[in-house]
């Protein structure tokens, strides 16, 4: 799915106008209905009262509209207009004039205004900005933003929290409504994906209001959010006359003394996620625990009891997954780079791997191309140096990989996918994956689909993405608190699954 910047939004507002033979004001019918549509299935009835907080511009014109539906379904509501401007827009007032006309209550909140008496029962719509924001609002309306935070009710913005603005937020000072649910039209938002900003919003859902199919399909952009429609498409059906030899064997280099079973996760998950054959190289202190607990990996011990030192397989392996669980010692570094100068297969690098990318840098040059590398942000920041806010870590993303032709997987809540041409946000995964364990999976999930065929930026969306679907279905059994690593490799076939059934 395609994310668009806010003159974007407005293109495809008046694309749909034009081929849609519809009003403006008809089209923010549409999408006041339809979010009115989503908050009376999941909030109403209501104990209290709605509180509509709204903007002087077309967000508060949505409020207006769903403020006269929830009061046409009989549900006490208040309207707040807030009077940042002298200008409104012409279908704000439109709907303004609609609602003034019924038995709905309309208060003016002004700089001199006290805030409202808002109880637990009540729920609070944020229609004060959407996508147009373009500076911080006045000190009284980022005081006004800061009441509505501290207030008991439930808090659902509208497009996108007011405050928060389609190129991030201003410093860190800034007032930014927390909502408990953002519900965003028709594409996701780039500040709801991003760490600094998105986390205003506990959670967010799209309402589709029909923008024209041909100008969604063919507007350019860099930025897309992965959904499953997408991923049921790249997943590949095993043919029955297919044979071992078809899904790859894929190679898992590492671990080092304490840290074992960093490789045990990743070349369990390499197994789990179709590789053909796995065969794992770690140092001999792994061997038997390795051979007891994943019978069907095989085993390749390196000489020393608790490092590698060297990585001579005796097979070509079709993809290696370098890292987890390593360590960075010397002679580790050394065994690397000596693999590394005949090795120009697929790579996934992780953990450590990237550890000693970062402390040698020379050996990008002996990365192959394409090679995935899967940090998080502390291992991203020790690869790139500090970024100044979300937007310029993603341009450093975005430059890292076209500069040294690779793939980064940078991890987080929607951790990112990117080529260096396109951004992919990832839809799936929940916080229960914050835990030790989690990341070796991915790279043994990644290194098994490069192994299977995929192309290196389609194995790696769709890694990313059964990853965390995997860890979604995981925790409707363990909870998102008692997730473990290896859950997430026990429920990869439920995630395969839930994609074939799809399929049909
Ligand atoms: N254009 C359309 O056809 C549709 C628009 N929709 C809604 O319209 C919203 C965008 O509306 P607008 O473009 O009117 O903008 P907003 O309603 O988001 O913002 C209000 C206006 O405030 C002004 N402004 C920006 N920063 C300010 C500041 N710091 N202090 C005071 N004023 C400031 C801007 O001129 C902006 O137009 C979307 O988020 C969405 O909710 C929806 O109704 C769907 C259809
Ligand atoms: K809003």
């Amino acid at each position: 799915m395609k994310i668009f910047n806010a003159e974007q939004i407005r293109r495809a507002d008046k694309v749909t106008i034009e081929n849609q033979h519809i009003s403006s004001l008809q089209l923010m019918e549409r999408a006041g209905y339809r979010l009115f549509r989503k908050l009376h299935e999941n909030y109403i009835p209501l104990k209290g009262k709605v509180w509509v907080f709204c903007g002087m511009g077309n967000n508060g014109g949505d409020g207006l509209v769903i403020a006269r539906h929830l009061y046409e379904a009989k549900q006490e509501v208040v309207v707040v207009l807030v009077n940042f401007s002298d200008r409104r827009s012409e279908d704000m007032q439109a709907n303004l004039d609609r609602v003034a006309a019924l038995d709905i209550a309309i208060t003016e909140f002004r700089e001199t205004s006290s805030f409202p008496e808002i109880i637990a029962d009540d729920l609070v719509i944020d229609a004060v900005f959407g996508i147009g924001l373009s500076r911080r609002p006045a000190a009284w309306v980022e005081r006004l933003i800061l009441n509505i935070n501290t207030c008991p009710a439930r808090v659902v913005a509208v497009d996108l929290p007011s405050g928060m603005m389609m190129d991030g937020i201003e410093g860190e000072t800034a007032a930014v409504i927390k909502a408990d649910h953002t519900y965003t039209f028709q594409t996701p938002k780039l500040p709801l994906l991003l760490p600094g900003s998105g986390k205003y919003s506990r959670n967010w859902s799209i309402i589709a209001i029909d923008q024209d199919p041909d100008f969604l399909a063919s507007e350019p952009t860099f930025f897309y959010y992965t959904d499953e429609k997408e991923m049921v498409k790249l997943l590949e059906e095993r043919p029955r006359f297919s044979h071992k030899g078809s899904y790859g064997h894929a190679f898992i280099c590492g671990g080092s003394y304490g840290k074992v079973g960093a490789a045990l996760m990743c070349a369990e998950a390499a197994l789990t996620a179709g590789s053909g054959l796995v065969s794992a190289l770690v140092p001999r202190c792994g061997y038997q625990v390795l051979q007891t607990s994943v019978p069907e990996v095989m085993c390749v011990p390196t000489s020393d009891e608790d490092l590698i030192t060297g990585i001579q397989p005796e097979f070509t392996p079709d993809t290696v997954a370098l890292g987890p669980g390593m360590g960075k010692d010397e002679q580790t570094f050394r065994a690397v780079m000596e693999f590394l100068n005949t090795y120009h297969g697929y790579l996934v690098l992780d953990a450590d791997g990237l550890n000693i990318l970062a402390e040698h840098p020379e050996m990008w040059d002996a990365l192959p191309g394409q090679t995935v590398i899967t940090p998080h942000p502390g291992e991203f920041k020790r690869l790139v140096g500090a970024w100044k806010d979300d937007n310029e870590c993603l341009e450093m993303a975005m430059q890292l990989a076209k500069r040294r032709n690779v793939i980064v997987v940078l991890k987080g809540a929607y951790t990112l996918v990117t080529d260096g041409d396109g951004v992919y946000f990832n839809s799936t995964g929940n916080p229960g994956m914050a835990t030790g364990g989690s990341g070796d999976v991915l790279t043994g999930i990644i290194a098994s689909l490069l192994g299977q065929d995929y192309a290196p930026l389609e194995a790696t969306r769709l890694g990313v993405f059964l990853h965390g679907l995997s860890a979604d279905i995981a925790i409707r059994d363990t909870s998102v608190w008692a997730l473990k690593a290896t859950d997430i490799i026990d429920y990869l076939g439920d995630a395969f699954l839930f994609l074939q059934s799809l399929k049909r």
